[in-house]
């Protein structure tokens, strides 16, 4: 709730604003300005304190107002006093009230005749009041009208017509729930008819000027014909005003008891019979809703609508006499909903009728769906929660993918996405529509709206895919005696620059020249060697993209590939950030590793320090009395890389049991892939069970295809290729990423099928990543995203196995929360037209392409739409790029800088200037136009200050310095001997 401000309240009280300041100040408040706000406790006493001065001065005048509020009775005016004394006589009888105004024949008067009422609803009446003169009209378009014109004939004649349904009383009925929101219109239209009329009108001032006032003369002297049986009359009232009038009104005998005043404010909304729109908020509950007549069903169905048919609550249709065109119509509104619908009465085609034909008599703004009907229904049954209202689940379960946004969350429940980021904010989070979510966000929204979320992981959903055609992917399939021991599949990781590469291109090109002279070796993502334990023949295969990068990147994936870690750790150089990274992911991974100190053919190398380093970690070498194996190597000389080898072995068959079945269709996962010009995708797979055959259908990630053909890290065609083992797969419609599982599958056309359907999901979530705020409940979320800002990534490359690296590192930019990166697109091969037209569609995308170029027409659509595509071939020239132009997005931030201090120690009045302090300066230097402010015994009195004018001596200086004396103009004049200026300003922090 905002504060209230001194002139708001000095004008409720009617006063000047320096009275209450005034009085503020009598109090012990101390305020600046008439726009200042205050506390509640101090309005509280404020408005105490002024009821009863008022009080006491009203006392003589007579509180006659009875009614009004006592604060308000001071301020009026005699003439109003006066009015309000009036009205006392109203209380006695409401008959006598009726009397008065009778005879004055007020034309709006014409409610006052039948009276009813009036006893009981004096207060409320008082605000329908106004209406009432207005009457005629009034019914249909508002009071005002009705005070204004004299003719209460016109509308009469109108509702004349229609009268004698409205008998039926329907119409009131409806009116009277309705009523609240009448209510709260009336008041204007009172004020004004009051006024005028009042004065000559002297017989039903009283009234008026009770509308006028503060609604203390009910305005329902006005209708008698209200009976109160009926819809408190408040419909009667209201409409009545008008055409109760000259109704033959009276209708409705039933009367027993008038409704009390409750309909007070009904009476004054009276004139909409559906008043008030039937908010979810303010909703009556159902029951209460329904007027007496108003009986839903009977209301609904129009029968109100006629005329004839006249419901005997009448309820229905009061509006009847308006509405009537449309049969329905009136009945709708009317009883129908009572409260809940505006309802009023009919739809009304007539001009007249529009006041009763539209229910809240707001502007109908096209009709809502079934579908929303039900919805704002069972929200409206839905508790709210912090004032928001959503539906609820009751244990309901709901899955939603990993990332799941509060959209998605709302589509799954029939939400409005605002709602849910408006609970979100009670529950002290500030969410976006859109925006991504982790699970346990959603678990909180769904505890909160009694909703079991269950969140699905991408491999989750993939599982449930592959399941719908009846394959389970990641287990062997067999007997225990059908498993074979595989080779173990290791990754090379360490800090950077220790020898990595050239390891992993030692022990290859060792084994090459060993085994296969004469092979030409290329990578292709993997490779395997053969080495000697123990007198056997044993393989090993080494992920040929070395780094941590690759590793995570494809765990990220759900591929956890590797079964061993080597760690290289120069000997020269020991334990470095990124040995320590490698030991958590491979720890994190439970992969075991052996420990490759390299370089130590350096005459700096130094094994054992690294031996002694590494013990901190728990990683304890074999001779020290642990159990991880060290070996010393140098790639560079090809030194103990047999050795090497063998300890692999030894480790994997202590600690892994590496078997698997053979003889099943083959799965495994794709380690790098790229497009070749001459033929096609080709995919780097490695075979983790099963044997994968040339001929045999597979679904790779979003690619299928048939086994065209195979061929090793050699170069040489393979026909079939077992568990564990790396081979290029040639035949696939698409370029897979790196860490896409692959099986192989029945036939093509199941295939086929798999991949579209990973196609389709795969675009969902790109469109869901992309999609830009377009409705306004986005715009306004973004609005509160405040100063996040993003940059959107589509990153193209070679192989996959550097886009995912590439990606990797680039997420970890971290440069705050304020600024955020996100991948809209990653891919393998040329920058395509497809990626320009997707950086345009999510409005400022760039596009690295890494090692890649763009296909000229994609080039000539980004020049033309100022897409910016960057190339790189250097991945951490990339990083670098991407974290300058991240830290460009970043807003300046400023801290303060204190320039210095000066103590008032004189105060001169300068004509025209106001107050100008002399000061000495404590500290530092005042600078003209530095900002300020001031301090007295500690306490900051004025800040936002500048030091507007300065001056040593009787000249205008830019500048003084500490111990001198100066005449400073700060433009503020409550200052005084002994306040200290603080000058300052504030500088642009340079940015970590
Ligand atoms: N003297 C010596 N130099 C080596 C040895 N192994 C690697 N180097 C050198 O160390 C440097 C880095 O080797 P890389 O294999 O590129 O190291 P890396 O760990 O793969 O580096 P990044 O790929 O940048 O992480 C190169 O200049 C190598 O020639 C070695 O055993 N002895």
């Amino acid at each position: 709730m905002a504060k209230v401000r001194v002139y708001e309240l000095a004008k409720e009280f009617g006063v000047e604003s320096k009275v209450v300041m005034a009085k503020l100040q009598e109090m012990g408040e101390f305020v600046r300005s008439a726009s200042s706000t205050i506390e509640a406790p101090v309005v509280r006493r404020l408005t105490e304190a002024f009821s009863n001065s008022s009080q006491g001065s009203s006392q003589g005048s007579g509180k006659g107002g009875g009614g009004g509020r006592k604060p308000q009775a001071s301020p009026r005016r005699p003439e109003q006093q006066a009015q309000q004394a009036a009205p006392k006589p109203q209380p006695p009888a409401s008959a006598e009230g009726g009397a008065r105004p009778a005879p004055p024949k007020p034309g709006p008067v014409p409610k006052p005749g039948p009276v009813p009422k009036p006893g009981p609803r004096p207060g409320p009446a008082g605000r329908a009041a106004p209406r009432p003169g207005p009457v005629p009209q009034a019914p249909a378009q508002q009071a005002p009208g009705g005070g204004a014109r004299p003719k209460p004939q016109a509308p009469a004649a109108q509702a004349g017509p229609k009268a004698p349904p409205a008998p039926g009383g329907p119409a009131a009925g409806q009116g009277g729930p309705a009523v609240p929101k009448p209510g709260p219109r009336v008041p204007k239209p009172g004020p004004r008819p009051g006024p005028r009329p009042a004065a000559p009108r002297p017989g039903n001032n009283p009234f008026s000027s009770t509308n006028t006032g503060m609604g203390t003369t009910p305005k329902p002297g006005p209708r008698p014909a209200p009976p109160p049986g009926d819809r408190q009359g408040a419909a009667g009232q209201r409409g009545a005003a008008a055409p109760g009038g000259p109704r033959p009104a009276p209708p409705r005998p039933v009367p027993g008891p008038p409704r009390p005043g409750p309909r007070p404010g009904g009476a004054a909304g009276g004139p909409r019979p559906g008043g008030p729109r039937p908010s979810p908020m303010n909703m009556p509950s159902r029951p209460s809703a329904l007027g007496p007549g108003a009986v839903r069903g009977p209301g609904r169905p129009g029968g109100a609508g006629r005329p004839g048919v006249g419901r005997p609550a009448g309820g229905g249709r009061p509006g009847g006499g308006f509405g009537g065109p449309r049969p329905g119509g009136g009945g709708r509104p009317g009883g129908g909903f009572g409260g809940a619908r505006p309802g009023g009465g009919g739809r009304g085609r007539g001009g007249a009728a529009g006041a009763f034909g539209r229910p809240g008599g707001r502007p109908t703004r096209g009709r809502k769906s079934k579908k929303q009907r039900r919805q704002e229904f069972d929200n409206m049954q839905a508790p709210a929660i912090g004032g928001v209202q959503a539906p609820r689940g009751g244990g309901k379960t709901i899955r939603l993918p990993q990332g799941a946004s509060l959209t998605d969350f709302a589509e799954k429940i029939g939400a409005n996405p605002a709602s849910l980021v408006q609970i979100m904010l009670h529950l002290g989070e500030m969410v976006t529509a859109t925006q991504s979510v982790n699970e346990d966000t959603l678990k909180l929204l769904g505890a909160e709206l009694d909703f079991d979320v269950q969140v699905v992981s991408p491999e989750d959903e993939d599982r449930e895919l592959l399941e719908s055609f009846d394959i389970e992917f990641g287990e062997d399939i067999g007997d225990e005696d059908q498993l074979v021991v595989r080779p173990p599949v290791v990754t090379v990781m360490g800090h950077v620059d220790h020898g990595k590469t050239k390891l992993l291109d030692a022990i290859r090109n060792a084994n090459v020249a060993s085994g296969e002279a004469g092979g030409i070796t290329q990578h292709i993502g993997a490779y395997q060697v053969q080495t000697e334990v123990d007198g056997e023949e044993r393989k090993i295969t080494f992920i040929d993209t070395p780094g941590h990068e690759a590793f995570t990147a494809m765990r990220a994936r759900g591929a956890d590939t590797t079964d061993l870690v080597v760690l290289v750790v120069a000997a020269d150089d020991g334990v470095k950030p990124q040995t320590t990274e490698a030991i958590d992911h491979a720890t994190a991974a439970g992969v075991p590793i052996v420990v490759a100190v390299n370089k130590i053919d350096k005459p700096e190398a130094d094994p054992h320090r690294v031996r002694a380093q590494l013990t901190e970690y728990g990683l304890v070498a074999e001779e020290y009395g642990g159990q991880t194996l060290f070996v010393d190597v140098s790639a560079k000389e090809g030194t103990n890389l047999d050795e090497l080898l063998e300890a692999i072995i030894l480790t994997a068959d202590a600690e892994l049991d590496l078997k698997a079945n053979p003889d099943m269709p083959a799965q495994g996962v794709a380690i790098e892939a790229h497009l070749d010009r001459g033929r096609g995708a080709v995919a780097t797979v490695l075979v983790q069970r099963g044997t994968l055959r040339v001929g045999d259908s597979i679904v790779c990630g979003v690619a299928h295809g048939r086994v065209r053909a195979m061929l090793d890290e050699n170069g040489n065609n393979v026909e079939e290729a077992g568990p564990s083992r790396p081979v290029q797969v040639l035949g696939l419609t698409a370029v897979p990423s790196a860490g896409d599982s692959f099986l192989v599958v029945e036939d093509d056309r199941v295939a086929r099928q798999i991949a579209d359907k990973r196609i389709a999901r795969k675009r969902n979530a790109e469109l869901l990543r992309t999609r830009r705020s377009r409705t306004l409940e986005e715009l306004f979320s973004d609005l509160k995203k405040g100063e996040r800002q993003e940059l959107l990534l589509i990153i193209k490359g070679d192989v996959s196995g550097s886009v995912e690296a590439l990606e990797d590192s680039l997420m970890k930019i971290d440069v705050g929360d304020e600024v955020g990166l996100r991948v809209i697109r990653r891919g393998v091969g040329a920058i395509t037209q497809d990626d320009v037209n997707l950086a345009v569609a999510s409005d400022g995308a760039v596009i690295i392409g890494f090692n890649v170029r763009a296909e000229r027409n994609a080039q000539e659509a980004a020049d033309r739409e100022g897409v910016d595509i960057r190339y790189y071939s250097v991945i951490y020239q990339a990083i670098e790029e991407v974290e300058a132009a991240l830290k460009g997005m970043l807003k300046p931030e400023y801290e303060e800088v204190q320039l210095g201090t000066a103590e008032i120690r004189a105060i001169f009045k300068v004509p025209r200037i106001g107050n100008v302090a002399g000061c000495m300066v404590l500290t530092g230097t005042i600078n003209r136009g530095a900002k300020a402010r001031l301090v007295r015994q500690g306490t900051v009195v004025a800040d936002n200050l500048s030091i507007a004018s300065l001056r040593r001596e009787k000249d205008d200086v830019n500048e003084v310095r500490e111990g001198f004396e100066c005449g400073i103009g700060l433009g503020y004049q409550d200052i005084k001997i002994g306040d200290v200026i603080e000058c300052f300003e504030m500088r642009e922090k340079p940015r970590d």
